[in-house]
């Protein structure tokens, strides 16, 4: 099978974009895999699918896949080098562009200068539908990671996020307590792990072990939910800019109950296909 691609990223969080439209693409977890690899095959951290779609009032379907070959419900960075591809591609016109994910529908906006805003939907913040295992919805939780109980906000952005404050964003013990934490008994299905060092009001500076990725340079959803955290804790105004290793995100959450909105950069690398 030979398929063409398109190589991206969303400020250093890297993607390998497959319009699976206009070719069948069907990849198997191996495969995923070995494309993810970044000595072996392409290299990303993960891998979007275009799709077509039944739905009413939808214009495509985005499928994810973390670098480690499991299928996640939501990526932010992904979304907006979605929203890219589809007009560079020219299957779509449209300024606006209703998306089907794994976990419901975002809406994605290119403006005139080629900064993509989502509309991420209304944060989950009952741990039912994390999923995570605690027994009443608080703005932070104490869980005991090896042998030590820190202090966590969780939240889903349609995938699960937990948090961690942290004084010195350059000392945060990503690598260490990343691992641990994604694997937490807690978390039935894994969960990104946030580092967050509140600058000022309106500004975070962030740090995301992904699940299925370890650390990247950004994390959009992870931006997401770190700032609701922050907002929930009292730390946060409901405009914040968001420093990421590999960039900036500009995130707002106006209130409980109302939809997280990201603007960011989409980038295009290079195009390419490959013999799998
Ligand atoms: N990089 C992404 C998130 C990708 C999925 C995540 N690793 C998960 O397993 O939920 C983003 O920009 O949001």
């Amino acid at each position: 099978m030979n398929l063409n691609f398109t190589k991206m990223h969303g400020i250093g969080n890297d993607f390998i974009v497959f319009d699976a439209i206009n070719q069948q693409v069907e990849l198997t977890t191996d495969q995923v895999r070995l494309l993810a690899d970044r000595r072996f095959g392409i290299g990303c951290d993960q891998l979007l699918l275009v799709e077509a779609t039944d739905s009413p009032n939808v214009d495509f379907r985005y499928r994810i896949y973390n670098a480690d070959g499991s299928e996640v419900e939501q990526c932010g960075n992904g979304a907006r080098c979605f929203a890219r591809f589809v007009r560079d591609k020219g299957l779509t016109d449209k300024e606006t562009i209703t998306v089907e994910t794994a976990s419901g529908t975002i809406h994605l906006t290119v403006d005139e200068s080629g900064l993509v805003s989502v509309d991420m939907g209304v944060p989950h913040l009952e741990p039912a539908e994390i999923p995570f295992e605690a027994e009443a919805q608080a703005v932070s939780y104490a869980i005991e990671v090896d042998e030590m109980v820190m202090e966590f906000g969780v939240v889903s952005m349609g995938n699960p996020h937990a948090v961690l404050r942290v004084s010195e964003i350059d000392q945060a013990p990503v690598e260490e307590l990343g691992p641990l934490i994604e694997s937490h008994p807690r978390f039935p299905q894994r969960v990104n792990v946030g580092f967050m060092q509140v600058v000022a009001r309106d500004h975070i500076q962030l740090r995301v072990f992904e699940r299925g990725a370890g650390e990247t340079l950004a994390c959009g959803t992870g931006a997401c939910a770190a700032v609701v955290v922050g907002i929930l804790q009292g730390e946060l105004d409901s405009m914040v800019r968001v420093t990421l290793p590999g960039g900036e995100l500009m995130i707002s959450w106006p209130q409980m109950g109302a939809p997280v909105v990201m603007i960011g950069p989409a980038t295009r690398v290079f195009e390419g296909s490959i013999d799998l």
